[in-house]
């Protein structure tokens, strides 16, 4: 069941509020299963991930294990979520010296969106308005959107779970990859044993992956990306998707972590094969300008469209769809990404079975405030 409209309208009369509507009407109770995926471990050899689902669907009814109370509001100036999983002893290894830092940080996060559900479980507040999308992609087409608290959602296909928003600030994003690059460089020079890492391939599908976690490493007292992207996202996701944002974690260590693709190195890394993460939920945050790269995007085989983001817009898809990192033909691409269990949305891949690796094809699309 899509929720994309037949035909890009645009409704001329004021927003209608829509009250059907709710996720956790496609969220079906299953079994609890084990999700899969060929991993790296911290030495670099291929380990088969099994990460049993912690949280299973069963309704809107969740009590988070961290929450103070079953309030769904947050406190909107907390600046991280306390639940995240500390820094393994042994990473702060190195004493260089703090670079300077860009205001990354921000001193008041916006308030939070309250989770929007009433005491019968529906969600209540969306607004859902039928808008085209703008051209600038090879292809438009049209977007459901909806707002959760103030963010406005671009709904890629709300029977999916896959929508998309604008989490950072193109200078927040521009800070990102100059702090990991930063990093990197930093690790070319380091000397061993307390070399920090630069980087290296993490997972079976990327060559060029940076755990977000390292940039605290390597600069002692650096800020707390981690928590910071967590809770950025988490807020949103957990509105949408029905559950507390507090439960939302990052699957191991190594989540979130920087990925890039380039041209631009003896051993090009362009893109990533088709496959599914194996988590429960999953984010990819854009921090490159669509100006920087060509080609590139991400896949989703059921939609059978590639979504090209704007920069600090966000994707997020259930762990359990296909996709693929479409080739960059030129450039380079960084993404933050993030591979979240805690809470499953229940929604299985509705294309062919697991394993088959189809042929790209399809749209490309891109959402525009
Ligand atoms: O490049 C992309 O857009 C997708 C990346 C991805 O799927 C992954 O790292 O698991
Ligand atoms: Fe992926």
């Amino acid at each position: 069941m899509s929720m994309l409209p037949s035909s890009p309208t645009l409704s001329g009369g004021a927003p209608s509020m829509r009250t059907s509507w709710s996720p956790l009407r496609m969220v079906k109770s299953r079994k609890a299963k084990k999700g899969k995926r060929l991993d790296k471990d911290n030495e670099g050899k291929d380990v088969i991930v099994e990460e049993p689902v912690k949280v299973a669907a069963t309704g809107p009814s969740i009590s988070p294990p961290e929450s103070p109370s079953s309030s769904l509001s947050i406190d909107s100036n907390s600046t991280s979520i306390s639940s995240f999983s500390p820094m393994p002893v042994g990473i702060l290894t190195s004493n260089l010296p703090a670079p300077s830092m860009p205001p990354l940080l921000p001193s008041n996060l916006p308030p939070l969106p309250n989770c929007p559900m009433d005491p019968d479980g529906e969600m209540t507040g969306f607004v859902e308005i039928t808008i085209p999308a703008i051209a600038g992609g090879p292809t438009i087409s049209p977007a459901s959107m909806r707002m959760i608290g103030n963010t406005k959602i671009f709904e890629v296909d709300a029977s999916v779970g896959c929508f998309v928003f604008q989490a950072l600030t193109p200078d927040e994003c521009d800070a990102l990859i100059r702090i990991a690059e930063d990093h990197a460089q930093k690790a070319e020079q380091a000397d061993k044993p307390m070399a920090i890492k630069g980087w290296r391939k993490l997972y079976t599908y990327t060559s060029m992956d940076l755990p977000v976690q390292d940039i605290r490493s390597s600069m002692c007292n650096g800020p707390d990306l981690k928590s910071w992207l967590m809770e950025k996202i988490c807020k949103v996701a957990g509105a949408y998707y029905g559950c507390h944002p507090n439960v939302l974690k990052p699957r191991t260590w190594k989540e979130p972590h920087f990925l890039k693709y380039t041209t631009d190195c003896e051993t090009p890394h362009c893109g990533v094969e088709m496959h599914y993460d194996g988590c429960n939920l999953s984010y990819s945050v854009m921090l490159s300008r669509i100006s920087e790269y060509t080609g590139g995007g991400t896949y989703i085989r059921c939609l059978k469209k590639t979504i090209k983001l704007s920069q600090g817009q966000v994707l997020i898809h259930p762990g359990e769809l296909f996709h693929k990192g479409v080739d960059i033909t030129d450039g380079t691409r960084y993404l933050v990404v993030c591979f979240v269990d805690g809470f499953d949305p229940g929604i299985p891949d509705p294309s062919s079975a697991k394993g088959a690796h189809d042929a790209f094809e399809g749209n490309t699309v891109r959402y525009f405030d």
